[in-house]
């Protein structure tokens, strides 16, 4: 993969949303309001505007238990499992398998009045990453999607208007392991998610709208996703 044309944004672009993710609400600048709230769940958005349309970026915290950052990023990197917890997914095409690790996907997105459909092209790169903080601790998990050009599909050319976003999806495994020496299990593993996106909706749509729409769907998003890696991954062996 280090030889492919989209090698050197990878790098960059993951190593820049990595740092991000990893700041503190409180330093990653001012104007974070907390706009929606669930048990561990925590959602914060700001509110930013580029030629009058909406680019909330959008930072949300999480901590689930029983499941591990490896198997929250392996969900939701793979496309097999997508169509199960990503319900405004209407169409999603894997373009090109550029390494195990790293994939370009075309996505349509369900409408939703009165905006029109969008539809997106990005890669998407899944990548561990050494725990510098706690060195024994469990390594770090994180999938990065970008939006890219491609040539077999130009942007707003059919019926969708092209989105533009990146999405940083960071987890740390958390182990406490049992007193009495019992082997490891799903009590004894949690993890703390960060997830975060900057999403250009591309052509204009109603503040107010896109504001409604995200305020319903990100919650519902994360929420379903979580509950989806811990249906999935209940019964097998945990992946670290
Ligand atoms: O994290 S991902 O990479 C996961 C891979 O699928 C991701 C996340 C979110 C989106 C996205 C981008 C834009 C919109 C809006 C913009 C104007 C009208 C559609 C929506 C609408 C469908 C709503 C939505 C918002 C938040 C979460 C899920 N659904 C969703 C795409 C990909």
């Amino acid at each position: 993969a280090s030889q492919h044309r989209l090698w050197p944004e990878i790098e960059k672009t993951v190593k820049q949303q990595v740092a991000m993710a990893r700041m503190g609400i409180g330093e990653c600048g001012s104007g974070w309001q907390l706009f929606a709230e669930d048990g561990e769940m925590k959602m914060y958005r700001r509110e930013e505007e580029i030629d009058g349309m909406v680019v909330d970026p959008l930072k949300a915290v999480h901590v689930v238990k029983g499941i591990t950052g490896h198997e929250v990023c392996h969900h939701f990197f793979s496309p097999q499992y997508r169509y199960d917890w990503e319900t405004t997914l209407e169409q999603m095409t894997v373009l090109e398998t550029i390494s195990d690790d790293t994939l370009l996907f075309l996505q349509t997105h369900k409408r939703i009045w009165p905006a029109s459909q969008r539809d997106v092209v990005f890669w998407s790169h899944i990548r561990k990453l050494p725990n510098d903080q706690d060195r024994d601790g469990p390594d770090i998990w994180t999938v990065v999607n970008n939006s890219t050009g491609h040539p077999d599909h130009p942007a707003n050319v059919g019926k969708c208007v092209r989105i533009f976003l990146t999405v940083c999806l960071l987890c740390q495994t958390r182990v406490n392991p049992p007193k009495d020496g019992t082997p490891l299990s799903r009590e004894n593993v949690s993890c703390k998610i960060t997830y975060c996106s900057v999403v250009n909706p591309g052509g204009w749509a109603p503040a107010s709208v896109l504001r409604a729409v995200y305020k319903r769907e990100y919650p519902k998003f994360l929420k379903r996703f979580t509950a989806y890696v811990t249906n999935q991954t209940k019964n097998k062996p945990i992946m670290f």
